[in-house]
């Protein structure tokens, strides 16, 4: 199983590289290694799993973060409605987006990242993302809400871009115009 000792931290230079695509079909290896991601972001939401094995909580991680330089990312999330979402993704796509933003009103944190950075992470509101998922089945969602904000995190990682890069450095609580603050 994946724990913390296996994520990197900011300043390991994998965090800054562009991840590789996977090649199809994926390697038994390749698929492996995403199944442990997701089931990491599972473990680290349940109470007891992630306080017996000291996992930080988060509901999406990339596999640059375990020093895998390839374009693959899990996500276990709840939408809006309290729907919980499942993901578990190779070579994933922004394949369009609103001119809309949003952002998560308490700013965003990063299981490569051990310090709080406050401020607003400027995001685009909806996305549209083509992705390829672990049983090689291609797929086209249309996201909203914070799964449209941990997509774009995640996919960040894989072209080396941390959530701080978005922070406005002269006023890092600015409210992007036309956006839409998420609690
Ligand atoms: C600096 N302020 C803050 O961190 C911050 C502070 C307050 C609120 C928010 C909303 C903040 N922001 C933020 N909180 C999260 N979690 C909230 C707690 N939760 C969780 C925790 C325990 C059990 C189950 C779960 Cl579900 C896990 C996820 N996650 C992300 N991000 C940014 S997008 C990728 C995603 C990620 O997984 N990061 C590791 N941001
Ligand atoms: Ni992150």
């Amino acid at each position: 199983m994946i724990t913390m000792e296996n994520i990197i931290r900011e300043g390991h230079p994998t965090l800054r590289k562009v991840a590789e695509e996977v090649p199809f079909p994926a390697s038994d290896h390749d698929k492996d290694t995403l199944s442990k991601m997701l089931e990491y972001v599972k473990n680290s939401q349940d109470p007891e799993i992630s306080k017996k094995y000291g996992l930080r909580p988060g509901i999406g991680l990339a596999a640059p973060q375990i020093n895998v330089a390839k374009r693959m990312i899990a996500i276990y999330a709840q939408d809006e409605k309290g729907v919980q979402h499942s993901y578990a993704l190779f070579n994933p796509k922004i394949v369009s987006h609103s001119v809309e933003k949003s952002y998560l009103t308490s700013g965003e944190g990063c299981l490569s990242v051990d310090r709080a950075v406050p401020g607003i992470v400027p995001r685009y509101a909806r996305i549209r993302v083509k992705a390829t998922n672990i049983e090689g089945e291609k797929i086209d969602i249309r996201l909203k809400g914070v799964l449209a904000i941990v997509f774009q995190h995640e996919i960040d990682h894989l072209n080396g871009v941390m959530f701080y890069d978005h922070i406005n450095s002269e006023n890092p609580f600015q409210e992007p115009d036309n956006a839409i603050a998420i609690d």
